[in-house]
């Protein structure tokens, strides 16, 4: 079978590695890169044939340098996803102790993941944020400095010989990340449990223009799955909105939607279309929020019911 060459960031011993290897196993050869953006700028170059990025985590909400390097900076289409548990553990040199700790360094992502811990369990350590979770440990085992710890996977904790000082540290055990594999310029075939993505940019402002967007999908009977408005980087205050909906591309349904968009001022640029990894529509409704005893004034309807 022929492997494709995947960029990742690395370096070894990753979560996107991880991810990587779980979902794809011996179909890919997972190649590393020092950043995301080095990762996404690989398959842009053609040095791979794909790149595998994160896009989202339960607990932070969007992986903001991949999705605002797929809005604004390159044209990759994402052509799968995968989803990884989240556990961080925290590495230290062997004859460290969490009460030496004094400085931890991690992925942006893994610091903010691991925030209760940290700020319960060492209030006084400087959080110092790397490229990745890896190239923390790297760093950690490097200076043989029983003062440093990194948030990292247990691979990692392999890998460059460090204890693991507190395990699964991540403020939710039920956290996990959602990652793209991306390509340039060619789709997958739709599968009938398909996820489209697609960046909104509205071209004339006007009042409702949020409102016209979701109609469109709506009075399509399409599922929208996820929102997120990020900044056209052209003026405060402007903004753009990242859409996921159940569907590819090429539905009839959905394919009249943009048509619908472009006739009312709004530039699509997709983002990718892909087999889900979770089924369509979940059963299990959202959790309800707790009671808050709200001001009287407030309407009716933002009371809990008695
Ligand atoms: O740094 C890593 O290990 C990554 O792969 C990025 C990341 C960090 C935390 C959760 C998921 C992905």
């Amino acid at each position: 079978m022929p492997t494709h060459r995947v960029s990742y960031l690395g370096p070894t011993g990753t979560f996107t590695e991880e991810a990587l290897r779980r979902s794809f196993g011996d179909r890919v050869e997972p190649v590393a890169y020092p950043t995301i953006e080095d990762v996404l700028e690989a398959v842009d170059h053609g040095d791979v044939d794909l790149a595998f990025s994160p896009i989202e985590n339960a607990l932070e909400g969007a992986v903001l340098a991949t999705l605002d390097a797929l809005v604004h900076r390159f044209d990759l289409l994402a052509v799968a996803e995968a989803i990884l548990p989240v556990h961080h553990q925290l590495l230290g040199v062997v004859g460290s102790s969490l009460d030496r700790i004094t400085r931890v360094l991690s992925h942006p992502q893994a610091l903010s993941q691991s925030r209760g811990f940290l700020r319960t369990r060492l209030p006084g350590a400087t959080r110092v944020a790397v490229a990745s979770t890896a190239e923390a440990a790297r760093t950690v085992a490097d200076a043989n400095d029983p003062t440093t710890a990194a948030i990292g996977t247990m691979t990692a904790a392999h890998l460059w010989h460090l204890d693991v000082l507190a395990s699964d540290i991540e403020d939710d055990p039920r956290n996990e990340t959602r990652f793209w594999l991306l390509a340039k310029g060619r789709l997958p075939e739709p599968t009938g449990s398909d996820r489209t993505a697609l960046a909104c940019f509205q071209v004339t402002d006007r009042p409702g223009s949020l409102l016209a967007l979701l109609s469109a999908f709506a009075a399509r009977g399409i599922n929208l799955t996820k929102l997120e408005s990020r900044p056209t980087r052209t003026s405060l205050g402007a903004y753009l909105f990242v859409i996921e909906l159940e569907g590819h591309v090429t539905d009839p349904a959905v394919a009249s939607a943009l048509d619908d968009l472009a006739a009312s001022g709004v530039r699509a640029k997709l983002l990718g279309s892909f087999a889900s990894a979770r089924p369509r529509h979940r059963e299990e409704a959202a959790p309800s929020p707790p009671p808050v005893p709200l001001d009287p004034s407030l309407p009716r309807s933002l009371h809990s019911p008695d």
